[in-house]
C-alpha cells in the first residue's frame, strides 16, 4: 500500500532567543498508508502542531525528510508544493486567525473552491457549501449570512472544518478541532470525521486526550518532548499502553463515577 505521508528521521529546531535553539521534533519516524487514520497524542508542547506543519511543508525540516504523496516537501518546486497542498485539507489550531474576517460563513467555506479555480456554478457552489455546513451542524440563513468572526469558537472550528472538507481532500489534517464543542457536537465532529474515512479518506488527526484519539482513528502515535514514545493499533493502546507516559496520559483522564 502507498504511503500518503511518510516522515524519516524529523528533526525540527527553533531558534530562540537565549543561546540554545528549541528541539520540537527529534529524530521522529512514522508513516501514514492511503485510506489510513492516524492520531498524534501528547501533552501541551509535545510537537503534534509542529508535526503537522512540518507534513504542511509549513516548516522546514532542520533534518530528515517528509514526504506527501510521494514526494520529498523539500525537493519540489513552489508550484509543485501547491499542487500537493491542494490535495490536503488542513484544520488549523486556532480558529481565530484563520478565517478571513470580512467573509461570511458561507463565503468562507466556498473560498477553497474559488482560489482553487473549480469550475462550477455559483448556485452549485452554493449547494455544495451549505451541505458541508449543514453535515458540521450549522444552518440557518441568519449563521450562514454571517461573518465568521463573529461566531464561537466551537462554530467557528465547524466553519474550519468544512473549508477543509470542500475541495475533497485525500488527506485531511485537523488539529485539535474538538477543542470548543461541548460533548455531543464532539460526537457529531467525529461522526462526520468516521464517515469521511469510511470513503477512502485518509487522516492525520492531533488530539491531546488519548480517548478521543482512539476514537478518531486507527491507529495512534504517543509523543513526548517530540519523541515517539508509544504506536500502534489504538484499541490496542488504549487496552493495554506500554509506555508509562502513556499510561499516564490515560490515567489523567476524566471517568465518569
Ligand atoms: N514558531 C515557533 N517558534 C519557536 N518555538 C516554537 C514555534 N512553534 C512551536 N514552538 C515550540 O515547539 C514546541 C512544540 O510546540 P507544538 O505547538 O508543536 O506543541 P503541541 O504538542 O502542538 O502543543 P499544544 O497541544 O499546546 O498545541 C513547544 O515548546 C513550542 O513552544
Amino acid at each position: 500500500m502507498e504511503n500518503i505521508v511518510e516522515i524519516k528521521n524529523l528533526t525540527i529546531e527553533f531558534n530562540s532567543r537565549s543561546a540554545k535553539s528549541h528541539r520540537a521534533l527529534d529524530g521522529l519516524d512514522l508513516a501514514l498508508e492511503r485510506g489510513g487514520t492516524l492520531s498524534i497524542v501528547g501533552e501541551s508542547g509535545s510537537g503534534k502542531s509542529t508535526l503537522l506543519r512540518a507534513v504542511m511543508a509549513l516548516i522546514p525540516p532542520t533534518a530528515g525528510s517528509v514526504a506527501l504523496f510521494g514526494k520529498d516537501t523539500a525537493k519540489i518546486t513552489t508550484a509543485e508544493l501547491n499542487s500537493l497542498r491542494r490535495r490536503c485539507g488542513y484544520v488549523p489550531q486556532d480558529p481565530y486567525g484563520a478565517i478571513p474576517p470580512g467573509l461570511s460563513v458561507i463565503d468562507a467555506v466556498m473560498e477553497p473552491e474559488i482560489i482553487a479555480g473549480v469550475k462550477r456554478t455559483k448556485e452549485e457552489r452554493l449547494e455544495r457549501a451549505k451541505k458541508l455546513l449543514a453535515e458540521v451542524g450549522l444552518t440557518g440563513e441568519r449563521i450562514l449570512a454571517s461573518r465568521a468572526v463573529g461566531l464561537s469558537g466551537g462554530q467557528r472550528q465547524r466553519v474550519e472544518l468544512a473549508r477543509a472538507l470542500m475541495l475533497d481532500p485525500e488527506l485531511l489534517l485537523c488539529d485539535e478541532p474538538t477543542s470548543m464543542q461541548d460533548a455531543s457536537t464532539r460526537g457529531e465532529i467525529i461522526e462526520v470525521l468516521r464517515r469521511r474515512t469510511g470513503g477512502g479518506m485518509s487522516m492525520l488527526f492531533v488530539t491531546h486526550d488519548l480517548l478521543l484519539a482512539a476514537h478518531a482513528a486507527q491507529k495512534i502515535v504517543v509523543l513526548k518532548e517530540g519523541r515517539l514514545c508509544e504506536s500502534g493499533d489504538s484499541k490496542e493502546v488504549l487496552a493495554a499502553p506500554r509506555h508509562p507516559y502513556t499510561k499516564a496520559l490515560l490515567d489523567a483522564l476524566p471517568r465518569i463515577t
